[in-house]
């Protein structure tokens, strides 16, 4: 399969400089995405951009409409989807300006459609390994060349919100569950994307130690939008060095994925062929026609 990058820019990252960019409309039979989908290439690789929020930032992240944005990335062809995220850091060396990249989360989320499935069709996919080794590995890459400092590796914790944590929730993630950043936004995402068969990446920028940390005051919307005005430009290189990484040519090109995160669903789907709901099949046809 032609490998095709999908980037969905969280907070701060509303556009990338796409050649041949066009805003494109997609309609998904879960609903209108975030925002239209600006199309175009990187180094000769097909990119699909997604601003997560929609642009001026409009979508809370307990409303992201999170099936049509993955169906919709599905539907243009995206093979690998990295999400570039704003988070608050457990860790003093997760500093604000670094960017780690998530390879475990803990989903704390109460009230999200989490799942393409359900009754009439149902399905159970692996979510041991939440991320794409592979497409992780070549995020890393492409983020070290920014200059930043990137941390290989971390357990997200993705709260409800939209508030921020009470310090004592901040306490437990970070004391007891050994948690190293914290969203609101990897979940339902990343099971989505797993259910649509993409490999799905997340590079965390940390913004803020969220309210645990003496000294530092307990964050708010300008803390994280002071770092955030700092490092766009950061954000913004790194996912112009990673189709590089990912074209015709380069070693990233690999579908079948090794891990296989493209081959998800073969053996998920519970549901006896003669059992299932026509009207949902229909509908899952644009994330698991492959299977179904
Ligand atoms: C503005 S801080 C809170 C907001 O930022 C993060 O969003 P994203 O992952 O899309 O960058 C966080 O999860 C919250 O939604
Ligand atoms: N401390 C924090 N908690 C939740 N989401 C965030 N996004 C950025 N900082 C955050």
């Amino acid at each position: 399969m032609a490998t095709h990058l999908g980037l969905i820019g969280g907070s701060g990252l509303y556009g990338l400089p796409l050649e041949g960019a066009e805003w494109r409309e997609v309609d998904t039979p879960w609903g209108a995405p975030s925002d239209a989908i600006l199309t175009g290439t990187l180094d000769g690789l097909p990119v699909s951009f997604l601003p997560r929020h929609g642009r001026g930032h409009v979508h809370a992240p307990g409303e992201l409409p999170s099936r049509a944005n993955v169906a919709a990335l599905k539907a243009l062809g995206v093979t690998d989807v990295l999400s570039i995220s704003a988070v608050g850091s457990f860790r003093e060396a997760m500093a604000p300006g670094h960017l780690v990249v998530v390879d475990q989360i803990v989903d704390r989320t109460v009230a999200r459609p989490a799942s393409f499935f359900g009754t009439g069709c149902v399905a159970h996919v692996s979510l041991a390994q939440p991320t794409c080794p592979r497409l992780s590995a070549l995020a890393a890459e492409a983020a070290e060349a920014t200059g930043a400092t990137v941390h290989r590796g971390g357990t997200y914790l993705c709260m409800e919100g939209p508030q921020f944590s009470s310090r004592a929730e901040s306490r437990i993630w970070r004391d007891s569950w050994g948690c190293d950043v914290i969203g609101m936004t990897a979940m339902p995402e990343a099971r989505l994307a797993r259910e649509a068969e993409l490999c799905y990446a997340i590079v965390a920028m940390v913004t803020d130690y969220d309210s645990w940390l003496e000294g530092h005051g307990a964050v708010d919307v300008s803390a994280v939008l002071a770092v955030l005005a700092a490092n766009v430009a950061r954000g913004r290189d790194l996912a112009l060095r990673l189709p590089g990484r990912l074209g015709p040519d380069a070693p990233g090109q690999a579908h079948p994925c090794p891990h296989g995160c493209d081959r998800a669903l073969d053996h998920a789907v519970m549901t006896a062929p003669d059992r299932r709901d026509p009207s949902l099949v229909e509908r899952l046809r644009a994330v698991a026609g492959r299977v179904l």
